[in-house]
């Protein structure tokens, strides 16, 4: 990746270029866990001195008057150390750290609190100054490399902060999982842990102890024995603070808007746009659009990461309209029209629905266009519309685009006067499964031009490819914040597990106690593969259910129509694969039903996030079997709650096994093929081919088929399953 000319400064080959970024990279993340370090053991001191002088610090909110969304300070200290536990933040405590001087250097563990960095507020409540700007980007440098699977080790009962630190050196040195820091060795007031703790206590700051020269003499009262008694206490105190706490931002959140004090008027947005805003209902900014819009338009190359439905789109379509403007002002002599922005997006509907929202906002603007080029269309049609009506944005699915490119017919001309690319679900498209085509892409379009990343979940590895079509001074902006949760406040999150014989007994009888819920319902089945979605579709239809299916097997026209019609109805489910999951917005869905697990943390994330937007509520529910309860590893840090199975009644049964019996064989077939390769597909599944073969029999029960229908040769051994007991071969 890198696009533009294929030589590079100093004579660089593309390749050694590419690794020379991701070295430098890889220095500037260590500087920021260094800097992240200190900040910890900063804390860490302030707690401590504020305890030896028995003050309390003034930040320690009392009770119901902590602000909404906070963290306090000691949740913070807690999670800075858990960010010392997670996998890969093991370097931060090993060399620098040196031996233990608990004599001379105490730590007293009961500490009360110091001034919290409220993450919330640097994103959304300091707003318009400069100050407020230069605070989000320390906070989006600060933030860096800190991703939001923490684990719970830090609240566990076997450690609190102080410790963690000593855990943490134990973990780095020898080399062991999180799971073992919680096993009874050390666990407070055990023998073990006395004699760790007085073996590496103190984890010295040295390097880093930069006002150690400073620092009061330790207090004889604070040491030895007493400590971990007081960190008993500290982490008592902790766990009643936490509760209260939890108490009110349930509450702050009940009442939660999107909405910021800042308007749209305020920035330097045209006054057509504006005025196209204020028709739509657009008057004050959300939190992403306020923290990102400014960077947008100020040329800035940005990696934003905010929840799903809190107006990202709007985010980076507003920066892509003034781009077009400010272009279209100062060269307006083209022979053909120039593309000025590039939109991608990983799926048909989202980019349909980007350049509808694009349009909205386009509407008093005579002279600028936006045009979706999406596969599943007429590729002459695209062609002819693109001659018939020259636009300046193009939103595109990355399969299609490279059609275009390579297509002789000047589409690539026109990207050459290309002054921003965007890319929207930027971790998906970055995916393993899009990377070439964007590769590829971005070797087509100038480099010198302004790059906007936008998604709701951005895992570390992502951050760290983005950096090769970012500038080096981009800017990561991320509204959601350190420690806080990644779904939407106000959605309930639950979970089943259940053996795959009850899953289609317990989807129906889940939509029909939510549709006599609710009157309006709107609700969402999430199923794993395209032809798993369409046998659950037929399912639900018979059992007369107003249902409505969508997936990649489907034709475009009857895609779109159905996006459409779902978009603006109530009282209605919709029945998709994962080309629903990502950036598609249909307003007031009450419920999400997930069946199977996701592809990854992210899915999970994304599919759920299709409820509870604009701040509403709104429901979750995640079906597993026995066997895939393993995924909850990879969510546990999310609010979700294990339910009890509900009764199922006799008449449910009977219902669904006489509709089961009559779908076609056909469809049968193709649900247990592709449950087989989709399953097969997760490496982190874990499970031996046998095991996954027998699984995918038991499947193959529970959809009515008696036997497991045959794969073709080639397939089987593509899949790495022939000769697997279980698998039958077509002869
Ligand atoms: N400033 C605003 N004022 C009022 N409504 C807004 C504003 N910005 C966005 N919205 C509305 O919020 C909803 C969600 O917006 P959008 O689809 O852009 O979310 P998103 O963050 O891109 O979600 P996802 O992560 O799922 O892609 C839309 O209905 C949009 O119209």
């Amino acid at each position: 990746m890198g696009g533009g000319p294929r030589t590079f400064p100093g004579g660089l080959s593309k390749w050694q270029y590419k690794r020379m970024h991701e070295k430098l990279a890889r220095e500037k993340e260590q500087r920021l866990l260094q800097q992240e370090k200190q900040i910890y053991q900063a804390r860490l001191r302030a707690e401590i001195r504020a305890k030896v002088a028995g003050k309390s610090t003034s930040n320690d909110y009392p009770g119901a008057s902590a602000p909404a969304g906070r963290m306090s300070s000691k949740e913070h200290i807690k999670a800075l150390a858990d960010r010392f536990m997670k996998q890969g933040a093991e370097d931060l405590w090993n060399k620098d750290d040196g031996p233990i001087r608990t004599k001379t250097n105490p730590r007293p563990p009961n500490l009360p609190p110091p001034r919290p960095l409220d993450l919330r507020k640097t994103g959304s409540e300091k707003r318009g100054s400069i100050g407020s700007l230069e605070h989000r980007r320390h906070f989006s440098r600060w933030s860096r490399n800190t991703s939001s699977d923490e684990d719970e080790v830090g609240e566990s009962d076997s450690v609190s902060h102080s410790e963690s630190g000593l855990l943490k050196n134990f973990w780095s040195r020898d080399g062991r999982a999180v799971e073992d820091l919680r096993s009874s060795r050390f666990s407070i007031g055990s023998q073990n842990y006395e004699k760790d703790r007085k073996k590496m206590s103190g984890a010295a700051l040295r390097n880093y102890d930069v006002k150690m020269n400073k620092r009061r003499a330790p207090r004889p009262d604070i040491e030895g024995s007493q400590l971990s008694e007081e960190i008993k206490e500290f982490r008592q105190e902790m766990r009643n603070r936490a509760s209260v706490e939890t108490g009110i931002n349930q509450q702050a959140a009940n009442e939660e808007s999107i909405l910021t004090q800042k308007r749209f008027d305020e920035h330097d947005i045209s006054p057509l746009t504006i005025k196209a805003l204020s028709s739509a209902g657009y008057i004050n900014m959300t939190v992403v659009q306020e923290a990102a819009l400014p960077l947008c338009l100020e040329g800035k190359d940005v990696l934003v990461k905010a929840k799903t439905g809190t107006g990202k789109s709007a985010a980076f379509l507003l920066p892509a309209i003034e781009a077009v403007l400010r272009t279209s002002s100062t060269n307006s002599t083209h022979r053909v029209s120039p593309i000025h922005v590039l939109i991608i997006s990983p799926t048909r509907e989202l980019a349909i629905q980007l350049a509808a929202e694009a349009n909205v906002l386009l509407r008093y603007h005579d002279r600028l266009g936006v045009q979706a080029l999406i596969g599943g269309t007429r590729f002459k049609l695209d062609q002819r519309r693109l001659e018939e009506n020259p636009c300046q944005i193009i939103v595109a699915t990355p399969g299609r685009l490279l059609d275009h490119i390579e297509n002789k017919s000047g589409f690539s001309v026109r990207l050459m006067g290309l002054k921003m690319l965007i890319l929207d679900e930027a971790d998906h498209l970055l995916d393993l499964g899009f990377r070439k085509d964007i590769e590829k892409i971005v070797d087509c379009i100038p480099r010198q031009r302004q790059s906007l990343l936008f998604s709701a979940t951005i895992p570390k590895e992502v951050r760290r490819i983005s950096q090769l079509l970012l500038k080096r001074d981009h800017i990561f902006v991320d509204t959601i914040g350190f420690g806080l949760i990644e779904t939407p406040e106000k959605v309930f999150q639950s979970y089943l597990v259940a053996p795959h014989e009850l899953h289609f007994y317990l989807v129906y009888q889940i939509l029909k106690e939510h549709m006599n819920e609710m009157a309006d319902y709107k609700v969402i089945v999430f199923c794993t593969t395209a032809m798993v979605t369409a046998f659950i579709y037929v399912l639900l239809r018979d059992l007369k259910m107003n249902v409505r299916e969508m997936h990649s097997r489907k034709p475009q026209l009857y895609r779109t129509r159905i996006s459409d019609e779902f978009r603006e109805s109530k009282g209605l489910t919709l029945v998709t694969s994962d080309v629903s999951a990502r950036g598609v917005n249909y307003p007031d869905v009450t419920l999400v039903v997930q069946v199977g697990i996701p592809s990854d943390r992210e899915q999970y994330i994304h599919r759920l996030g299709r409820t509870g937007r604009e701040g509403k509520a709104g429901k979750g529910i995640l079906l597993l079997a026995p066997w895939e309860e393993y995924f909850m590893n990879e969510i546990k840090d999310l609010p979700i709650k294990r339910c009890q199975l509900p009764e199922l009644s006799s008449d449910i049964k009977h219902k669904v096994e006489q509709s089961v019996e009559k779908i076609d064989l056909s469809i049968k077939e193709a649900a247990y093929h592709a449950w087989l390769g989709y399953y097969n597909s997760i490496t982190d599944i874990g499970r031996d081919k046998t095991t996954l073969v027998e699984l995918a029999n038991r499947f193959c029960q529970s959809i009515g088929l008696d036997r497991p229908p045959a794969l073709f040769r080639k397939t089987a051994l593509k899949m790495g399953l022939k000769g697997i007991p279980g698998i039958n071969i077509r002869k």
